[in-house]
C-alpha cells in the first residue's frame, strides 16, 4: 500500500519525558496542533492547563498548540504519524498496547536510543517483531547529537533520520526539518541505531574518567577507542562503517561524552566520584539509557565474540561491583594492539 503524505499530517508524540516533550514542542512550531501522550496525569494536567511539563524540563515554557493526552488507544487511533520516545525498556510494551488501534497507513518515527535487556533487541527489531512488514518497513529512526533543553531553546542542531522506505524517509525528513534543526537522511537504520544507543555507554565511561580526575587525553582516548568498538559490533549487524563517522556516531558520541547536560556522562562522573549506582539512579526520574544498554551490549559482545573492552569495564563497574579505579587499571593493562578497527 503506497502511503500519501500530507503537508500537515496529524502527529502524536508517545512519551512525555524530556525528549518527547522537546520533539513535540519542535513540531508544534510548524503544525497547527501536536498531541503528546503522557503516562503521568500530572504531566497531562500541567501541559494542558499551564503549558509546562511539571516533571521533565519543568522550567521551560511549551507552546499552547501542544495538547497532552492520557488515553493511548485514542491517540494511536487518531494520528497518521506516531513519534515513539519512551525509554527502551518500555518500548515493546507500549507498542503492543497501541498496536490494535493504529491506522493502517500509520508511519512511526522512533527517537529512542538503547538496546533492550530482556531480548537484546535493537528498537528496529522490536518494530519488526511487533508489526507487519509494511508498517515496520516504513518506520524511521531519528538520532544524533541533540539535547532536549537545547532543542526547546531553539539552538542549532543537526541530526540523522534513517529509514528503509524512501517515501516515508523523505516525508519524515521534511517533517523534522527546520532552519535550526537540520535533519539529514540515510538508509543505514542499524548503523544509526547502534551509534545512538552505544554512545551512551562510552559517555558513562568518559564521565567516570573525568570523575576520577583524569584529563582531556583520557577522555579523547575513550571517545576514539569507544567509537572503534561500536563500529566492531556494527560490522556484525551489517552497518555501513561510514555511518559511525557521522552525526549519529561520532557526532552524538562527542557531544554526550563531553557535556554535563548528558544524564549518561553525569551518571559516570558521579560513579567516578564514588557514588553508588543505586543512589544515582534513585535521585532522578530521568533515565540514563547507557546503564541498561551496557548490560545488553556486553551480552551481545560475548554472543558475537566482539572485543569491547570499554563496554566490559563499564559493565564491571555498574553490575559487578568493580571499583572504577580498578576497572581503569584492568583496561590499561591489556596487551599492545594495532590501531585498526
Ligand atoms: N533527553 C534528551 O535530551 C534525549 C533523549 N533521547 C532518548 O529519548 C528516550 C526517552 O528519553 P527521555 O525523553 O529523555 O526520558 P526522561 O528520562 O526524560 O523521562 C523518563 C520517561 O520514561 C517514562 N516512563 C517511566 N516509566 C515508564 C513505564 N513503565 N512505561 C512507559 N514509560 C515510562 C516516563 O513517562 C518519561 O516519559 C531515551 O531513549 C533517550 O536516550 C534522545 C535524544 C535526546
Ligand atoms: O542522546 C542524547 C543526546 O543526543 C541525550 O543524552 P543523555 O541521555 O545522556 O542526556
Amino acid at each position: 500500500m503506497a502511503v500519501e503524505y500530507a503537508d500537515n499530517p496529524s502527529v502524536a508524540v508517545i512519551g512525555a519525558g524530556s525528549w518527547g516533550t522537546a520533539l513535540a514542542a519542535l513540531l508544534a512550531g510548524k503544525l497547527p496542533q501536536v498531541t503528546l501522550w503522557a503516562r503521568e496525569p500530572e504531566v497531562v494536567e500541567g501541559i494542558n492547563q499551564g503549558h509546562h511539563n511539571p516533571v521533565y524540563l519543568a522550567d521551560l515554557d511549551l507552546p499552547p498548540n501542544l495538547v497532552a493526552h492520557q488515553d493511548l488507544a485514542w491517540v494511536a487511533a487518531n494520528h497518521d504519524v506516531l513519534v515513539m520516545v519512551v525509554p527502551t525498556q518500555f518500548c515493546r510494551q507500549v507498542l503492543a498496547q497501541l498496536k490494535p488501534h493504529v491506522r493502517p497507513h500509520v508511519t512511526f518515527v522512533s527517537a529512542t536510543k538503547g538496546v533492550e535487556t530482556a531480548n537484546l533487541a535493537l528498537i528496529s527489531e522490536i518494530f519488526t517483531q511487533t508489526f507487519a512488514a509494511p508498517i515496520a518497513q516504513r518506520t524511521c529512526y531519528l538520532s544524533g547529537p541533540s539535547f532536549a533543553r537545547e532543542v526547546i531553546a531553539g539552538q542549532p542542531v543537526a541530526v540523522a533520520m534513517a529509514g528503509a522506505d524512501e517515501a516515508a524517509l523523505a516525508a519524515m525528513q521534511a517533517l523534522f526539518f527546520f532552519p535550526h534543526f537540520r535533519t539529514y537522511s540515510t538508509s543505514d537504520v542499524v548503523g544509526v541505531e547502534l551509534g545512538g544507543a552505544l554512545k551512551n555507554i562510552i559517555a558513562i565511561a568518559a564521565g567516570i574518567s573525568d570523575g576520577l580526575g583524569y584529563g582531556a587525553g583520557a577522555r579523547a582516548a575513550l571517545i576514539t577507542r569507544g567509537l572503534a568498538e561500536i563500529a566492531r559490533l556494527g560490522h556484525i549487524y551489517g552497518a555501513n562503517p561510514q555511518t559511525f563517522a557521522g552525526l549519529s556516531g561520532m557526532g552524538d558520541l562527542l557531544m554526550t561524552a563531553s557535556s554535563t547536560l548528558s544524564r549518561n556522562y553525569t551518571t559516570g562522573f558521579r560513579l567516578g566520584q564514588g557514588e553508588s549506582l543505586s543512589h544515582i539512579s534513585g535521585s532522578s526520574r530521568e533515565v540514563a539509557e547507557g546503564v541498561q544498554t551496557a548490560a545488553s551490549t556486553w551480552l551481545l559482545a560475548q554472543r558475537h565474540g566482539v572485543e569491547m573492552p570499554i563496554t566490559q569495564a563499564v559493565h564491571a563497574i555498574l553490575f559487578e561491583q568493580v571499583p572504577p579505579q580498578q576497572a581503569v587499571t584492568q583496561l590499561l593493562n591489556r596487551d599492545m594492539k594495532r590501531e585498526a578497527v
